[in-house]
């Protein structure tokens, strides 16, 4: 049994999606206790809450002390099986976080699957469905596997109702990719999403931010949705290069004037071009796991956070890999390091116990 204490380092949620994706795939079982301790709503919240019933139904696990606001979770993991799955968050949380959970562990099934998850598509402190299917579905396709997202109906806060759904293909086996520059420039463009809100608060957004970027024309993109869809806003950029590509996002609140919602968003986009890192800060995170899952990889990146430094740390309790970070020039280097791939317990004659 793995003991994890859920406050330890940057203390949010990922420790528990982190050790729930590799419970399942090498069949360790684990305790987690002092969950989200530090957040002002300690504790499983609804999102959280959804991650582990779906870990548990792709692979008939038991899980004890499973309910909203618990601050401790044991959790035996069966065998995975892929297949069609549905869940519903409820509330406005991240359906992209719950997917996370859920696709690295799908690539190992015995066949193909799908997920539907119901609930918040475009949240403050997650990524928005179009990351998961421009910026994390690339990274995941140069490991040699083939997820693909399809955003059915956005779900702002507080309302939710958006639906996102994976489709996963089993991949055998990822492979060592190195994210080391982005490359040339293949496209930019900036998208204002708006549902049930004023046309103008979108114009206003990409006028912001065509002229801090000097863009104009198609590379501001003003996306009305159907009212029934929110209300709600998100300012969406994207940045294409030759081996990237990274989505920055800032979502509208009604008590934020659209200058400041450009504000925020041409300033992580600046961050980003400023340094010669490869990957952003949240793709930065989001690699490491199917990074340790193809035993080898490595990015630069800006710098890198304790967000990263604390999921390395739960990754390395289930699988048998070492992170290194170093920093050259101000460029910072994430290093996984494994003597072989993760294999399913079919194709491996042990299960890696550390
Ligand atoms: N704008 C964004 N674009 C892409 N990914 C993002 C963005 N904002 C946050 N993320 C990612 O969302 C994840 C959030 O993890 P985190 O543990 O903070 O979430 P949480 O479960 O909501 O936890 P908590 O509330 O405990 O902090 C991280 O992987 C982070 O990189």
């Amino acid at each position: 049994m793995i003991e994890l204490n859920g406050a330890a380092g940057e203390g949010g949620g990922q420790i528990l999606r982190s050790a729930l994706t590799l419970s399942v795939l090498t069949g360790q079982a684990f305790r987690i206790r002092d969950i989200r301790a530090n957040r002002s709503k300690p504790g499983l919240m609804r999102q959280h809450l959804v991650a582990v019933q779906a870990a548990a139904e792709v692979c008939g696990a038991q899980a004890e002390g499973a309910h909203v606001g618990s601050l401790q979770l044991s959790f035996s993991p069966g065998a995975i099986r892929g297949g069609d799955y549905r869940f519903a968050i409820g509330t406005a949380g991240s359906c992209t976080l719950v997917l996370q959970t859920l696709v690295p562990a799908l690539l190992f099934a015995d066949r193909p699957s799908t997920v539907r998850v119901a609930g918040g598509t475009h949240n403050p402190m997650a990524p928005p469905a179009q990351f998961l299917q421009r910026a994390y579905a690339r990274a995941l396709a140069d490991m040699g596997a083939a997820v693909g997202f399809e955003l059915h109906r956005f779900g702002f806060y507080p309302a939710g109702g958006g639906a996102i759904t994976a489709m996963v293909q089993p991949c055998g086996v990822l492979r060592p990719f190195e994210w080391m520059a982005r490359g040339a420039r293949v496209a930019a463009y900036a998208e204002s999403f708006v549902a049930g809100i004023s046309a103008n608060v979108a114009r206003r957004e990409l006028d912001s931010v065509g002229a801090a970027m000097g863009w104009e024309g198609s590379q501001l993109r003003e996306r009305g949705l159907p009212g029934e869809q929110g209300p709600g806003n998100a300012l969406l950029i994207t940045l294409e290069h030759e081996h990237v590509t990274e989505v920055f996002t800032a979502i509208g609140e009604k008590s934020i004037p659209s200058d400041a919602v450009a504000r925020a968003v041409v300033k992580d986009v600046r961050r980003y071009l400023a340094s010669e890192g490869a990957v952003g800060e949240h793709l930065a995170d989001q690699l490491m796991l199917p990074m340790a899952l193809a035993g080898g990889g490595r990015y630069t990146t800006a710098s890198i956070s304790l967000h990263a430094r604390t999921n390395a740390q739960v990754i390395e309790r289930f699988l048998p890999v070492r992170f290194e970070f170093g920093e050259q020039g101000g460029v910072h280097t994430c290093l996984v390091e494994a003597a072989s791939a993760y294999k399913p317990p079919a194709q491996r004659s042990a299960v890696p116990v550390k």
